[in-house]
């Protein structure tokens, strides 16, 4: 699913009204029956609805509502804020279509001293702004807003919490945003929805499609995209009949230190859950009984080091190579690190302390192989890429990095992005809390490094590795629930993962 700018759903917008063709009050009242739709199956009648309704189209679908709502035994009360004299042209046509409906009350608004009192169980609607926010809250409107996260009510925004741009927030105080409970978007989600700060404000959200014109959706381009399950499906590749395992590729794993060669033991049994042919297993000599014993699929190759990463085998044989899942950063590490930088052909995938040392040493990134994958949290990317306050922000940092240094960056969290070098941004629906649990992302390093092992591009390994991640995690979590959960269950739901993609 695409994600459009402010000024695209405008387009967008515009092109189903003149193409579909269909009179703009018409589509404003498809939107509106969406909302109302959506309330009528979660919060059923008698209710109180409290609405309070912008000078745009975001206050004409609120007025709408206000009817649809009012017809259908909802205790509708609908307050106007006027902040101008100008209503825009269909919600100046909604407020007409009140006049006479006596099963509503009508307020105008010009003070706070107008404003009623929300109660817990009230419906607070907000339709004051959407799409069309040009600055912060201020006035009025400000007042209100405070007022309503004051409340207990449950606040419902239309399209997106007003005050908060649909893009970037870091001019944004955050003084003044709705904190709804649920956000209703339509069509598409919004960047905004996507960041972790903006949960406060976002609540649960759901996408409501309302129709728009699917010509302009597929011809209009834009770097952002949520995965779906179609879209990662129609990347895989089909496995032969006569495929045999020098078909899926040799990959080399560098990992796991002293008491960290669990590292090394969760990322070889996620790559061989997710369809290798070969894996060699890089690993300090103390560690040779444990990986032998916990994997026996794996082959292991011994560093001279009892303890750590120092030297690594020839390179001849692989199709991909992953390094960092446990390897600490030591200095005989960061020297064979450089050795290997300047030896290797194939992609790679840099993950935990591959990636500090990188970050330590900026002028290592001119030797990394084409079609290399980060895969940092938060904390590695700011020692890699720098620190930003904002996720926006962030999100621009991650998409230049990717496209100077012509590498495929995947900043994990709860909507993990993968950047891309040609500039696109993928960002991943799935997964859940319970994956915040140690030894999770060495298990996303085995899985890219199985997909590059068996020559899926590097940014397709990418996204089918972090979109098949999120998906085992979810599996486990319904047997599980989120608290048990640990890295390993994410391996032992891998096949689960696989099956459901396929399907
Ligand atoms: N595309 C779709 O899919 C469909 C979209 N629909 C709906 O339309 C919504 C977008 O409508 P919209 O463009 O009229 O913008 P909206 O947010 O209502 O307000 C803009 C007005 O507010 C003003 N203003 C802005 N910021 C301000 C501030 N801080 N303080 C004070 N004033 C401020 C601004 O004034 P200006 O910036 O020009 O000074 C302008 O007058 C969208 O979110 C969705 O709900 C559906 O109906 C149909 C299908
Ligand atoms: N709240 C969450 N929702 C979805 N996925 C999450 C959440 N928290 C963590 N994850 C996923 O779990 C993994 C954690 O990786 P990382 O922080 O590197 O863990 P570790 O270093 O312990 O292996 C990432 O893939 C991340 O996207
Ligand atoms: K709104």
């Amino acid at each position: 699913m695409k994600i459009f700018s402010a000024k695209q759903i405008a387009k967008i917008d515009a092109y189903t009204i003149e193409h579909e063709p269909i009179m703009s009050i018409d589509l404003m009242e498809r939107a509106a029956s969406k909302i109302f739709k959506w309330i009528v199956s979660h919060f059923p009648a008698p209710q109180n609805c409290k609405i309070f309704v912008g000078p745009g189209n975001n206050g004409g679908d609120g007025l709408a509502l206000a009817r649809m709502l009012a017809v259908k035994n909802y205790a509708v009360e609908v307050h106007v804020l006027r902040i101008t004299d100008k209503l825009s042209t269909d919600a100046a046509k909604n407020l007409e279509r009140l006049n006479g409906l006596n099963t509503l009350d009508l307020y105008e608004m010009s003070s706070i001293e107008s404003m009623p009192w929300l109660f817990k169980d009230d419906i607070v609607v907000d339709a004051i702004f959407g799409s069309g926010l040009s600055r912060p809250l201020e006035g009025l409107v400000l007042d209100v807003v405070k007022a309503m996260n004051a409340s207990e009510a449950n606040v419902i925004a239309i399209d997106i919490p007003s005050g908060l741009m649909t893009e970037d927030n870091s001019e944004n105080s955050g003084r003044g945003i709705v904190r709804a409970d649920y956000t209703l978007s339509f069509q598409f989600p919004k960047l905004a929805f996507l960041f972790p700060e903006n949960a406060q404000y976002i609540g649960e959200w759901e996408v409501l499609s309302i129709g728009l014109h699917p010509e302009i959706i597929s011809s209009e381009t834009t770097p952002y995209r949520m995965l779906s399950k179609e879209f990662v499906k129609s990347l895989l590749m089909p496995r032969k009949k006569f495929d045999h395992k020098g078909t899926y590729g040799h990959g080399l794993l560098i990992s796991g230190s002293y008491g960290k060669m669990g590292a090394a033991i969760l990322a070889s049994r996620a790559s061989l859950r997710s369809g290798i042919g070969l894996l060699t297993t890089h690993i300090p000599r103390l560690g040779y009984q444990i990986l032998q014993t916990a994997v026996p699929e794996a082959m292991v190759s011994i560093d001279r080091s009892d303890i750590i990463f120092t030297e690594y085998p020839d390179l001849s044989q692989f199709k991909a190579i992953a390094i960092g899942p446990g390897i600490d950063k030591k200095q005989n590490s960061f020297r064979a690190m450089i050795d290997l930088l300047k030896e290797v052909k194939v992609p790679m995938v840099i993950d935990a302390d591959a990636i500090n040392i990188i970050g330590e040493h900026p002028e290592l990134k001119k030797e990394l192989p084409l079609g290399s994958i980060f895969t940092p949290h938060v904390k590695e990317f700011e020692r890699l890429v720098g620190k930003s306050d904002d996720s926006y922000t962030r999100n621009c940092m991650q998409r230049e990095f990717a496209k100077n240094n012509e590498i495929s960056l995947v900043l994990k969290g709860a909507y993990t992005a993968i950047c891309c070098p040609e500039g696109s941004c993928y960002f991943n629906p799935k997964g859940n809390p319970g994956m915040a649990t140690a030894g999770s992302g060495d298990v996303l390093t085995g899985i890219i490094l199985s997909l590059l092992s068996q020559g899926y591009p590097s940014h397709v390994a990418a996204i089918i590795g972090v979109y098949l991640h999120g998906l085992a995690g979810d599996l486990a979590s319904v047997d599980f629930g989120v608290e048990a959960l640990t890295a390993s269950d994410i391996v032992d739901y891998l096949p689960k993962a696989w099956l459901y993609l396929k399907k």
